[in-house]
């Protein structure tokens, strides 16, 4: 495909994600119905969807539309190009400019963005605009910016098997290149080759798996020692629980409400050679429960800009509600002395810190023992972590 078909597909897939598809369904059942489309063509029209729905009110205001059109026309933008050189209605490119969407483009694209309102240059969604300056105060742009862009990919080193320097070999030698990364010692940074790793030998062989820097680094915040029970009470796909057993020796147990969404851990834990059992009634009392909660996800929304646009106050009030309620829950699990920690990949004080504290305030026996908080201008995605411990 020429580089034109490509944004002429996306701006179609656009148009059909606009509408409510999900973002990798779409993409999914294009590339089904359209065999000749090669790896590469793919990836790139992916980019080009991915990078759309991050920046979904800045392109649009630039390029004259909330349509698939419109926000290729402002991707392009953008880009400091002129949209008219792509827009051509040649090589299976998108059609010609019509008049009235050649009026609407904005003329001096930086300018447009200086005098815009700060939540459409920064493409966050007006209502939440107040909340995320409350919760990052002058970091608030910063953090905005970097959502705007591509995640990098990150790999963990499964240090049960082998260390950062030799997993660091086992990759180049199958021309994956990675720099380590400074938020966790087992963090290594992919800069070429990270669509080899899922079929590379070191991945088959669990000497590394795909999980973010900052969430590595949770786990190491831990307070982890030797001979831990543990319960990953929201375990999900169980990357804590495999990052945590990567650190200690310890016995480990997975719990999700939803206990298909663990359905690869066992495959995992196999391939990282750790034995955690899987349970749908935990029963305590464990020395560290892990409650890793559903939340906004606005920490990681580069990897998964739909949820930007998606938030409402309502799912984050739903959202408040279910987050107290497994503290309560899990904290009858823990055991005297131990942790009950707290997580999410959330930007917002509203799922972190007032969370904590409604908690707290339902049952005062409960002292912060640490608290951390992760932002993605240190490089990884945004996460909170706070670590529970009872008093007296
Ligand atoms: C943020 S994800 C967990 C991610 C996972 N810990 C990881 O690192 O890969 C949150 C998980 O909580 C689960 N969940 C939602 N409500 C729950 C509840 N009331 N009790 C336990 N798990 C719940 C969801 O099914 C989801 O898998």
């Amino acid at each position: 495909m020429t580089p034109e078909a490509r944004i002429a597909t996306a701006a179609d897939l656009l148009d059909v994600i606009l509408a409510g598809d999900p973002a990798e369904r779409a993409l999914t059942d294009w590339a089904r119905r359209n065999r000749y489309a090669g790896s590469r063509d793919r990836a790139a029209i992916r980019d080009h969807v991915y990078d759309a729905l991050r920046c979904r009110r800045s392109f649009a205001l630039l390029g004259g539309g909330e349509t698939g059109r419109g926000l290729m026309l402002g991707y392009l933008l953008s880009e400091g190009r002129d949209p008219r050189d792509v827009f051509t209605g040649q090589g299976y490119g998108p059609a010609p400019l019509t008049g009235a969407e050649a009026a609407a483009l904005a003329e001096t694209p930086a300018e447009a963005l200086r005098a815009a309102p700060r939540p459409v240059a920064c493409d966050m969604p007006d209502w939440l605009w107040p909340q995320l300056e409350t919760s990052l105060g002058d970091r608030t742009e910063t953090i905005a910016a970097i959502l705007r862009r591509r995640a990098p990919v990150f790999l963990r080193v499964n240090l049960r098997k082998t260390d950062r320097a030799a997993a660091r070999a086992a990759l180049a030698a199958e021309e994956i290149v990675t720099r380590p990364h400074a938020l966790a010692e087992t963090a290594l940074e992919v800069t070429d080759g990270a669509r080899r790793v899922a079929m590379s030998r070191a991945y088959d062989e669990g000497l590394v798996e795909l999980q973010d820097a900052a969430s590595q680094a949770v786990a190491a915040a831990l307070p982890l020692r030797e001979g831990l029970s543990v319960l990953d009470y929201c375990a999900g796909g169980g990357g804590k629980t495999l990052a945590i057993a990567g650190r200690i020796d310890g016995t480990f147990t997975a719990h999700d409400a939803d206990a298909g969404r663990m359905a690869d851990l066992p495959e995992r834990a196999r391939r990282a050679g750790i034995a955690v059992t899987l349970t749908d009634r935990p029963r305590g009392p464990f020395d560290l429960v892990l409650c890793d909660v559903p939340c906004s996800g606005s920490g990681a929304w580069r990897r998964s800009p739909s949820g930007k646009w998606a938030l409402s106050q309502e799912t984050l009030d739903r959202l408040n509600a279910t987050q107290l309620d497994i503290l309560k829950r899990a904290a009858g699990l823990v055991a005297p002395g131990g942790t009950l920690a707290y997580v999410t990949c959330s930007l917002l004080r509203a799922e972190n810190q007032e969370r904590v504290a409604a908690f707290r305030a339902t049952d005062p026996g409960w002292r912060i023992a640490a608290e951390r908080q992760f932002l993605p201008d240190e490089g990884g995605d945004g996460f909170y972590l706070a670590c529970l411990s009872r008093t007296g």
